[in-house]
């Protein structure tokens, strides 16, 4: 009911680009694309040769720097403080669109023979620069590879190009088998099924239907020699540790994945919601916790903080708690049956279906964290989404608010609960500020320098499902500790040239990892 809702409803109500990159809206006030690259350092040129091969094999390679600032476009806040102040991110590079399996292979084995850097790009709906050039190169556009190459019924699991946007997929699985994945990103309709696993997503629903990383039956990668391997494909398997994993969440580091094999599941007519108001936000965690460890899992349990209770649901006075489920009816009945006994102990009931109205409504558009804040040219808004332990969750919602109010130029901090599990749960933050134009990036910085600080004293982690990029790379080594240098190790065997993204996941940018050149 809730993931039929998503598709008959439409993403953002119908404002964006259908099967294509859709710009973020701050894109249509830039004028020109000139200046120097506020985020790439000594990028690597392709030659006229190199262009011939790549168009020899590729569906189109486009070198105009124009092209090039519009085709690396993301959704990051940084790129948005860098583009409208003149600096586009990363002009430097060429766009490489291919549309099968076959193509990424030879685009990989020319850039392995040239030791030219490879960057994946899909929807570009990424919040953390995780597919700019930072070292220029090749811009490998996959969001041609988007087929849909079949449905298992009886195993329920669907095969699919990486390329295909979640809308389209979603609406097929829909519409031609009476299925859904139930993975629901707030950004369903711009984002792709590849980047999907490549950034170790989750969507709204996930308590009933999972992470990304639970959804993924098996997959194919291109390394970065321009090999195939497959990975996964069983229900379980005990061979050794899950090298399916390593790829979820390696956001383009490690491989270029090119197909998928999804699990799904029967679409759901049924669905119920109630909701709820607690006096204080400690009060209202409580609440979730103590339904995810009374068993029920409602397939979305969102608590806002009194500041977004009042921006969402005109109850300033509340954190107010929304519960909506769907799926077999007694299912869902016994879900909200516990539920309701865990809230009527802790809250105040308040009118469900009119808060999950509200809810259904709006929760895919987008910029939605800066609804209710005046824009001005200084105004920069951003959310930082990490997953703590029940028994921090309380401390880290304070302190990470009191920190980021307690940098200069802020505006206001706020959070809501998005996604629960039994030992723990994600806070969604939002972080606005309006400081002078040319102050921005400092404030920026300072106010995650001073969230991520907390997040570190506490051991959570850094994000829950937007993942590193650009943004989280300074943070990396200190909260994986010694961790660190395994992930060091698998890029170096994997990529021993640095090809695959240079730059993120806090990893080096530099070529062949400390030599500049050849
Ligand atoms: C308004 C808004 C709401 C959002 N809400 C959510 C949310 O609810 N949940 C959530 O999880 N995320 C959310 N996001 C973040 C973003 O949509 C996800 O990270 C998404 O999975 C990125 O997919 P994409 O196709 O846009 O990938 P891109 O942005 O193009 O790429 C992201 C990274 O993945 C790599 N990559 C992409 N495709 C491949 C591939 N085939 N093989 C290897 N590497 C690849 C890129 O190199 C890059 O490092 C939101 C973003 C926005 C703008």
């Amino acid at each position: 009911m809730i993931s039929k809702e998503a598709i008959k409803r439409g993403y953002n109500r119908g404002n964006y680009v259908v099967g294509a990159h859709t710009p973020p809206a701050y894109a249509a006030t830039l004028t020109g694309t000139g200046g120097e690259a506020g985020l790439q350092r000594d990028p690597v040129r392709v030659s006229d040769a190199q262009l011939d091969s790549l168009r020899h094999v590729a569906d189109n390679v486009l070198t105009a720097t124009g092209d090039v600032v519009a085709w690396t476009r993301d959704w990051w806040a940084g790129s948005m403080v860098s583009e409208t102040g003149g600096k586009p991110a990363t002009p430097h590079a060429v766009i490489v669109a291919v549309s099968s399996v076959e193509q990424v292979q030879a685009v990989m084995r020319i850039a392995h023979a040239a030791a030219i850097p490879v960057t994946v790009s899909a929807g570009r709906s990424n919040v953390t620069g995780a597919a700019l050039p930072v070292r220029g190169g090749i811009v490998l556009d996959v969001c041609q590879l988007n087929k849909l190459i079949g449905v298992d019924r009886d195993s329920q699991i669907v095969d699919v190009e990486a390329g295909m946007f979640g809308d389209v997929f979603e609406e097929t699985i829909q519409k031609e088998y009476g299925l859904t994945m139930g993975h629901w990103p707030s950004s369903f309709g711009i984002s792709t099924v590849g980047g999907w696993a490549a950034c170790r997503g989750a969507g709204q629903l996930s308590t009933r239907y999972g992470k990304i990383e639970d959804m993924v039956f098996g997959m194919d990668v291109v390394l970065a020699d321009g090999s195939l391997v497959t990975v996964g494909g069983y229900s379980r398997a005990a061979v050794g540790p899950d090298l399916q994993q390593l790829f979820i969440g390696s956001e383009g580091t490690l491989g270029v994945i090119v197909r998928l094999r999804l699990k799904l599941h029967r679409l759901p007519d049924y669905g119920r919601a109630i909701a709820y108001g607690f006096k204080t936000f400690a009060i209202g965690l409580d609440a979730c916790r103590e339904i995810m460890q009374r068993g029920a899992n409602p397939a979305a349990l969102r608590l806002y903080d009194e500041l977004e209770s009042g921006v969402q649901f005109n109850r300033p006075d509340l954190n107010v708690l929304l519960v909506a489920d769907e799926g077999a009816r007694q299912m869902v009945d016994a879900v909200m049956q516990i539920s309701e006994g865990v809230c009527e102990e802790l809250g105040e009931k308040l009118d469900g279906e009119a808060i999950f109205e509200r809810w259904l409504e709006t929760r895919y558009l987008t910029g939605k964290s800066a609804e209710g804040f005046k824009r001005s040219p200084g105004f920069v808004a951003d959310t930082l989404e990490m997953s703590g332990r029940w028994s921090d969750l309380s401390a880290i919602y304070d302190e990470v608010v009191a920190a980021v109010n307690a940098v200069p130029g802020t505006l206001a901090g706020s959070a809501h609960q998005s996604h629960a599990y039994v030992d723990g749960a994600c806070l969604y933050f939002s972080l606005r500020g309006d400081v002078a134009v040319e102050q921005r990036a400092t404030w920026y910085r300072t106010a995650w320098d001073a969230a991520n600080a907390v997040l570190i004293k506490y051991n959570a982690a850094l994000s829950h499902h937007h993942g590193v990029g650009l943004l989280r790379a300074p943070y990396m080594q200190e909260s994986l500790g010694g961790a660190f240098n395994l992930m060091l190790a698998v890029k170096r065997q994997l990529d021993p040239q640095n090809l695959l993204n240079p730059g993120k996941l806090g990893l080096s940018d530099q070529r062949f990892y400390g030599q500049e050149d050849r």
